[in-house]
């Protein structure tokens, strides 16, 4: 039978952005960054009413199209759990369409304080880590990002194929601990980019050869950001994206470069324009003031915990 949730029950979300790929594990590696989005759900006895405050506050839609509207509405679905109305207020700081995962930490957002919402009606009714991990992947598309902002930490993603036609992709993702001496730098320009566009920009087919490097790039990866970060700048080489989507970041792609060049670990964040750097030591102040000269907002950042709700 459906419960329905009674008005007056609030609820907070608390999560944090991701960067996807880390160089070679395209759609695969994700991580999770300590740069959060504040949700707060209140139920109500009827209607909708959506407050925005901060990053896309000019730009969202404030009804039920409204990315965690829709992403709440769903969790409550699968949940069984009917509600009157919702009052959303969303305080956002993760930039949109930079690569740092803002919609998917918007969709894990909206499925978390769903089911904050549930499990105060009734905590057996509550949705597991891997069911929001399935949730957010398909709602938003992206694994590697929804995953690391449910689980935190880094994260590797994957997906089975379903045996029926019709029925979902089955996602699941585990988290890795990051190396406490690792530290990340997010250079973020203020230009948008289109994931969309990005990734139309990318080949059907790639060479073995190239299959093969980043297999063990990849894999590489794993080692250098749970256990041994001197093997970094090797660990973060990509043949798969980056290159080929040079022509639509030329900022990034020479920020990536020069970075590297300096011995830092930079990669594309995501599907761009960020720049993420990973190092033992701080982003040299030249460098610093030279990104900001060009633009960029550079961003310190702590590896964080999955979303929160309270
Ligand atoms: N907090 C949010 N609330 C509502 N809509 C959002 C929110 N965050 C993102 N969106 C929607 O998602 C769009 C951005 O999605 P897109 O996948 O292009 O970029 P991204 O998620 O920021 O970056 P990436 O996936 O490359 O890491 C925004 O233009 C907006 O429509
Ligand atoms: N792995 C995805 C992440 C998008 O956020 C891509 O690179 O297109």
């Amino acid at each position: 039978m459906t419960q329905t949730l009674p008005a007056g029950l609030t609820v907070t979300a608390r999560v944090p952005a991701s960067t996807a790929n880390i160089g070679p594990g395209f759609d695969t590696l994700g991580l999770a960054l300590g740069y959060f989005d504040e949700i707060t759900v209140t139920t109500t006895e009827a209607g909708l009413t959506v407050r925005v405050e901060g990053e896309g506050a000019d730009d969202v839609p404030c009804g039920p199209s409204h990315l965690v509207v829709r992403a709440i509405e769903r969790g409550l679905e699968v949940a069984g759990v009917w509600v009157g109305g919702l009052d959303v207020y969303c305080r956002n700081v993760i930039p949109h369409s930079r690569g740092l995962g803002s919609s998917a930490s918007a969709a894990v957002g909206g499925l978390a304080a769903a089911n904050g919402l549930v499990s105060k009606l009734d905590p057996a009714l509550a949705l597991s880590q891997a069911q929001l991990v399935q949730l957010s992947s398909e709602f938003e598309g992206h694994p590697d990002n929804a995953s690391a902002s449910v689980l935190g930490g880094a994260v590797v993603s994957w997906y089975e194929e379903p045996s029926e036609t019709g029925e979902p992709r089955q996602f699941f993702a585990t988290r890795l601990e990051v190396h406490p001496d690792i530290r990340i730098v997010a250079l973020v320009p203020a230009e948008h980019s289109s994931t969309a566009l990005t990734r139309s920009l990318l080949p059907e087919l790639v060479p073995h050869a190239d299959a093969a490097f980043n297999v063990s790039r990849a894999a590489l990866a794993v080692v250098a950001l749970t256990e041994r970060p001197e093997l970094l700048m090797a660990a973060t080489e990509d043949r798969l994206h980056q290159s080929q989507r040079a022509a639509a970041l030329p900022l990034t792609t020479r920020w990536v470069a020069l970075l590297r060049e300096h011995g830092i670990a930079a990669v594309v964040s995501g599907a761009g324009p960020t720049v993420l750097a990973l190092a033992k030591q701080p982003l040299p102040d030249e460098l610093r003031l030279a990104a900001e000269a060009e633009g960029m907002v550079v961003l310190d950042l702590e590896v964080a915990d999955g979303v929160q709700v309270h």
